[in-house]
């Protein structure tokens, strides 16, 4: 039987644009105040995930692992190259993105279910089970921006796992919180993963982790794969080159 693929990436291309000042006196010179800088943070990476797999992705800071999910999840586009999501729904779990910070923690369970394409009745449905998991007391009426980064990481882990979209990206987000909600997530994500249809990308610096969770490890490095494979070999390589370098 031909395998499913749940994401295809072929030749992903993605920049930053920074502005960059110049002196006045530069500036008139050159008639110009500004010019425009790019800075390629991912350069034509092709990969693809399996239907059910946990796709983990390492690599030094600034590697360009966040960018990636970032694209997957569609908050960036591609400067060149396709992500084909072959129809699933995606939802990306990563600490500051996403909330209005002067709505409740309740209207943002709403409008990020329904950013996530989930309609107002079907999140109002879990509306319970998603304040329920987050454990946040009084809080879930008041706005996020009066929540620690540990809260509102509780109601993003919350929101995206009673959710359930069909691909969940997690960014770095399994190592906040306190012990006691760190430890339920984690077992969550771990129920979540076991359901055999739902694909996993998971950003972390936490070797364990990915050894832990990860059918496959993707190592990137300056903006391209070095190396993706097996969790063991590829974080056994990723480590030793980190203690030489
Ligand atoms: N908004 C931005 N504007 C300009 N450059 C950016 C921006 N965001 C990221 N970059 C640059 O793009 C590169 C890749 O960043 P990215 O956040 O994807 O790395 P990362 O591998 O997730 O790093 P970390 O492990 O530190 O989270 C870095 O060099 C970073 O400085």
């Amino acid at each position: 039987m031909e395998e499913q693929h749940a994401i295809e990436v072929t030749d992903l291309v993605i920049s930053y644009q920074n502005l960059k000042k110049t002196s006045i006196k530069k500036s008139l010179l050159h008639f110009k105040r500004r010019t425009i800088d790019r800075f390629v943070a991912v350069k034509g990476i092709s990969f693809y995930v399996r239907q059910g797999e946990i796709l983990g992705i390492i690599g030094k800071n600034g590697s360009g692992k966040s960018t990636t999910l970032n694209a997957l999840a569609g908050i960036f586009s591609p400067d060149s190259g396709t992500i084909d999501l072959k129809g699933h729904s995606i939802s990306l779990l990563s600490i500051g993105v996403g909330f209005q910070g002067e709505m409740t923690g309740r209207e943002n369970i709403i409008l990020s279910g329904m950013l996530l394409g989930f309609s107002e009745e079907q999140v109002h449905a879990k509306e319970q089970d998603i304040i329920d998991f987050a454990e946040l007391g009084d809080f879930i009426d008041k706005p996020v921006r009066t929540y620690s980064s540990g809260m509102y990481s509780k109601l993003a882990f919350s929101i995206t796992a009673i959710l359930e979209t069909d691909i969940m990206l997690i960014d770095e987000v399994l190592s906040v919180g306190d012990q006691k909600f760190k430890k339920k997530s984690y077992n969550k994500m771990k129920s979540l993963i076991s359901n055999k249809d739902r694909t996993v990308v998971i950003v972390s610096h936490s070797i364990d982790t990915l050894k832990q969770l990860c059918d496959t490890v993707m190592w990137m490095h300056e903006g391209q794969i070095k190396k993706i494979g097996e969790p063991g070999p590829v974080l056994d390589e990723y480590v030793k080159f980190m203690e030489k370098s």
